[in-house]
């Protein structure tokens, strides 16, 4: 009977491990997400995890080092690592996946810069998750230029819901919070509901028209309001949010990891577990054709996500200021469109 109990407990764990995929495993926004998700800071402190590793063949020395540090730490929720150059491998059966892989852009150069190096990357993966992974799979692409990075992915995955992959514009969202916050003294989770519109791109509209913040206890009034200044937030703090990656890039020499890794866990968490009450977060999905925005664009909306469903937050006021903004950053992500199918059919 013990025996029994024992082996029913033993097929319930094995059966309850979640397998996770980071691609760009050895890479820097890697080597600080793994370590978020293996502690559970993503799919829960109680949720078993297998992690499979994607880097390239020149990289699995690299990767051997991050699978030692990984095993280093002991983590109670690690149950697998699977280090591979393999995309079979690495999307057999899995459930979530960080699409992290590609080359990052110097100081100098815009995201799109790196279509033509990164969008076969997608493609391939694309395919390799239509064939292997499993059929719920949620897939968020954080490799540049994230958007149509993540549109071709879906596009070469047909047996997966285009519902199924996103892209990374949680950064921004962070990034627009904080400058809010900082500019009224209050903390960072004080100011809720902020969105990104479009490409994670320079053209990308942060938006803070809806946004509310928590200026004592309990009292919560509009973004605006609190601010009272409306030049500086349709210009400086626009501008800063969308030039912040370049920031980074031209005082570190590198773009941001640490702020990536980070908000990749909060997209994912987000997707997995579901947002709060009347919260809102951005990410990027496809458009289903609300806002005026044309459908089949990988654009960024503010969304409630409940079931690991997301839905877009419909029926917000847009004025001119914002329509102007909101269309010419479809415009850049339907010029990256074409682009890229342009390129993967050559
Ligand atoms: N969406 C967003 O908010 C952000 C996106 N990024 C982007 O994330 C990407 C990764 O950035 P980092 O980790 O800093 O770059 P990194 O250069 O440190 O690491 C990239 C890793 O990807 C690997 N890789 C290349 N091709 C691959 C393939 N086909 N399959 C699997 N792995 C492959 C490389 O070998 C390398 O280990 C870049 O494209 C960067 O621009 C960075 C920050 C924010
Ligand atoms: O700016 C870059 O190239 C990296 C990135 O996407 C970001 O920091 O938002």
């Amino acid at each position: 009977m013990l025996k029994k109990v024992v082996w029913e407990m033993c097929v319930r764990l094995a059966s309850d491990v979640v397998k996770v995929c980071v691609t760009g495993a050895a890479g820097q926004i890697a080597y600080s997400l793994l370590y978020s998700i293996a502690k559970g800071d993503v799919f829960g402190p109680d949720q078993p995890l297998c992690l499979t590793l994607l880097d390239i063949a020149p990289m699995m020395g690299v990767l051997e080092g991050v699978v030692m540090e990984l095993n280093d730490c002991a983590f109670p929720l690690l149950r697998e690592i699977i280090p591979t150059a393999d995309e079979k491998v690495a999307f057999s059966g899995v459930s979530a996946a960080f699409l992290v892989g590609a080359m990052p852009r110097r100081e100098g150069m815009e995201r799109k810069d790196l279509l033509a190096a990164n969008v076969k990357i997608f493609k391939s993966q694309g395919q390799a998750i239509d064939q292997f992974a499993n059929k719920d799979i949620k897939v968020l692409v954080v490799g540049n230029p994230a958007n149509t990075n993540a549109l071709i992915c879906s596009f070469y995955a047909p047996s997966i819901p285009r519902e199924n992959f996103s892209c990374m514009t949680r950064l921004d969202q962070n990034r627009a919070q904080a400058q809010i916050a900082a500019r009224l003294g209050v903390r960072n989770d004080a100011v809720e509901n902020v969105i990104i519109w479009g490409n994670h791109s320079s053209t990308q509209f942060p938006d803070v028209r809806h946004a509310t913040v928590e200026i004592s206890p309990g009292k919560r009034i509009p973004v605006y309001d609190a601010v009272k200044d409306d030049n500086y937030l349709k210009n400086e703090f626009v501008t800063t949010v969308q030039t912040r990656g370049a920031a980074v890039i031209k005082a570190r020499k590198l773009s941001s990891a640490m702020s990536a890794a980070k908000a990749a866990c909060d997209h994912m968490r987000d997707w997995w577990i579901g947002t709060q009450d009347n919260k809102w977060v951005s990410m990027g999905v496809v458009s289903p054709g609300v806002y005026g925005i044309e459908k089949g664009l990988m654009y960024s909306f503010p969304v409630r996500i409940q079931n690991k469903t997301w839905t877009i937050v419909e029926g917000l006021e847009i004025n001119e200021f914002a329509r102007k903004k909101m269309d010419a950053t479809a415009v850049e992500l339907k010029e990256e469109k074409d682009q890229a199918m342009d390129i993967c059919k050559a």
